[in-house]
């Protein structure tokens, strides 16, 4: 992974000039703060002197407000310029995660992915600003306060900065500690997030479970992990800061003490004397910008690696000569071919560490008609959607779909031509027509009319206040099941596929809208490519074919007839289900 200032370096690239330009304004704040000084040994002179002092007090009358009004903008444009960093950071982490493999998401938790788009990203704001800016206009302020300093007097600068090399010593002390304890607060704020994830997401279970004092409990064990490693963060932190702080007021003090003597002695003026102590005062600015830019600069990197292990999360393959292609659409409206499928000695495991799933899967689907595939538990059945579906590679052995490989399409075009109804059909938070439209918004008004009458939704939609706009919750959990099921294969068809794959797609529907879907698959298979998974073979039993999977095989192909006499495994299934007779 390349250094945290790399990558922030590449973050701020395009607002290098909006950088500059704050960067700019901070050194002409403090190049103000320099003049000062020199404006108050005139006034102090003249008035030793006895000279008009009108042209000194104007002079630090203007500094004063120039240094209000330039740094009041500085600071403005550095918190825009550190903004839009946040912004570039959250829209490239974002952008990734839409693309990443489903093998990757099944390692990952949710809530922490979330941690790092929203908390990690905001901590690039203060880097940016703190520690970039800082870092540049502390140490050439510091150097230009020196190097006035030194003109003014040797040996008070020798003393300033002896107390000073101290106080570095030490903070390089504590900047391990500082880094270390940001990364433990950032981490435990993922695990925050992953545990609120689980929680939230499934509150009714956890209520139905009673479970809400346990995951109260989790919950707030987590919270306390990460205050209590923020406190750690934030001791050390608060260490250095004073650290420097006490460092500024002791070279104040024995300035003061040595300063006083060498007046006494007549080796300096007053007036020197008191230009020296400013710059001591003034000394304290860049001193705090330095250390918090080391400070920020943990804590940054800290967040620069955490956002950099989610960017190296493995994205889906694109097919080599379309990289980065747009997603093409799929045809609205015209009914487009239907598209063959074949599984070709497929083996497959979900890890490495996992045994294998499909072990030499093959079978042939002929564009058109409906195949359902059947078998136990565990038999692999969903796996071959999945593999078709691209979520996953197959260890060995290929998939075609139209006869080609489905390695050699583009990933988005694969998924254009096939629709695909998931076992637990999810809703998404939003508008049933948000829902019902997420793969296919350019679809007609007549198509979608049409489609919510074979899905049997006209009546819900009729029902409902706010019709198509009513909001469907939290994963849809204002719809019945057997709703959300069907505004799922609503939106599968909305997309007009080449192949539609229905996994348990009738499971929670009434007898009456069970009969009605089926005449809807019987209907679609009549001009696309319909395989479905189903458990209750009553769904099946008109299917032009039947494919029986046990343990990671295809163990029979045939109609239901043909199976009840060659498959034991299914005439046993049949048997269970009362479906031999029939
Ligand atoms: N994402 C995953 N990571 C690891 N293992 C998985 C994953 N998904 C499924 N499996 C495992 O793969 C095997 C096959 O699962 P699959 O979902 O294909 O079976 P199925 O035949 O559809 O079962 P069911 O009828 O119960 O849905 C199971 O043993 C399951 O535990």
């Amino acid at each position: 992974m390349p250094p945290a200032w790399r990558v922030l370096l590449g973050y701020v690239r395009p607002y290098r000039r909006w950088l500059l330009l704050g960067g700019l304004l901070s050194l002409a704040t403090g190049a103000t703060g320099l003049v000062l000084p020199l404006a108050a040994k005139q006034l102090v002179d003249n008035l030793g002197d006895d000279r008009p002092v009108a042209g000194a007090l104007v002079l630090m009358t203007a500094l004063v407000f120039f240094n209000a009004s330039v740094g009041a903008l500085g600071t403005f444009v550095l918190r825009r310029t550190a903004e839009s960093v946040v912004l570039t950071a959250r829209r490239g982490l974002v952008s990734h995660l839409l693309r990443l493999r489903i093998s990757a998401v099944d390692h990952t938790e949710p809530g922490d992915l979330m941690a790092r788009v929203t908390s990690d990203t905001t901590l690039l704001r203060a880097v940016t600003t703190d520690s970039l800016v800082g870092a540049v206009t502390g140490a050439l302020t510091l150097l230009a306060t020196l190097v006035m300093m030194g003109v003014l007097d040797l040996v008070l600068l020798a003393v300033t900065a002896g107390v000073l090399g101290f106080a570095v010593l030490v903070i390089g002390l504590l900047v391990p500690r500082i880094n270390r304890a940001s990364k433990a607060a950032q981490e435990s704020v993922g695990v925050m997030g992953a545990a609120l994830e689980r929680t939230l997401g499934a509150l009714r279970t956890v209520k139905a479970s009673g479970a809400e004092h346990r995951e109260e409990e989790g919950l707030h064990a987590a919270a306390k992990e990460s205050w209590r490693a923020s406190v750690r963060a934030a001791k050390w932190s608060a260490l250095a800061g004073n650290t420097a702080g006490m460092a500024s007021q002791i070279a104040f003090l024995t300035v003061l003490a040595v300063g006083g003597a060498r007046v006494a002695s007549g080796a300096v003026e007053i007036g020197t004397l008191i230009a020296f102590l400013m710059y001591v005062f003034y000394l304290m600015m860049p001193i705090r910008e330095l250390v918090s830019a080391v400070t920020e600069y943990q804590v940054g990197s800290a967040a620069v690696a955490r956002i950099q292990e989610a960017h190296a999360l493995p994205t889906e393959p694109e097919r080599s000569d379309a990289p980065g292609a747009a997603a093409p659409l799929p045809t609205v409206g015209a009914q487009p071919r239907p598209a063959a499928l074949s599984f070709h000695d497929v083996h497959f495991r979900y890890a490495p560490d996992l045994p294998p799933v499909h072990h030499g899967v093959s079978f042939e689907v002929p564009a058109r008609g409906m195949t359902a595939f059947v078998g136990p538990s565990g038999a692999g059945k969903t796996t071959v959607f999945s593999l078709t579906e691209r979520f996953y590679e197959p260890t060995e052995g290929f998939i075609r779909l139209d006869g080609r490989d489905i390695r050699d399409w583009h990933v988005a075009e694969l998924r254009a031509a096939i629709g695909y109804v998931e076992q637990d059909a999810p809703v998404l938070s939003g508008s049933l027509r948000d829902n019902l439209l997420l793969g296919a918004p350019g679809a007609p008004d007549e198509q979608l009319r049409e489609v919510l009458r074979t899905t049997r939704l006209d009546p819900l939609v009729d029902r409902l206040p706010q019709g198509l706009g009513t909001l469907v919750g939290h994963r849809g959990t204002k719809l019945s099941g057997g709703e959300r099921q069907r505004v799922a294969i609503a939106r599968a068809l909305l997309r007009n596929p080449r192949l539609l794959l229905l996994d348990e797609a009738t499971s929670q529907l009434d007898a009456v809208n069970e009969a009605a879907l089926r005449d809807t698959v019987s209907d679609t298979a009549r001009t696309t490519t319909v395989l479905v998974v189903a458990h209750r073979l009553s769904t099946v039993t008109m299917a032009d074919r039947i494919v029986v999977m046990d343990s990671g095989r295809v163990q029979a192909v045939g109609t239901h007839t043909e199976l009840l006499a060659i498959d034991p495994l299914y005439a046993e299934l049949a048997a269970t289900q009362f479906l031999s007779e029939a």
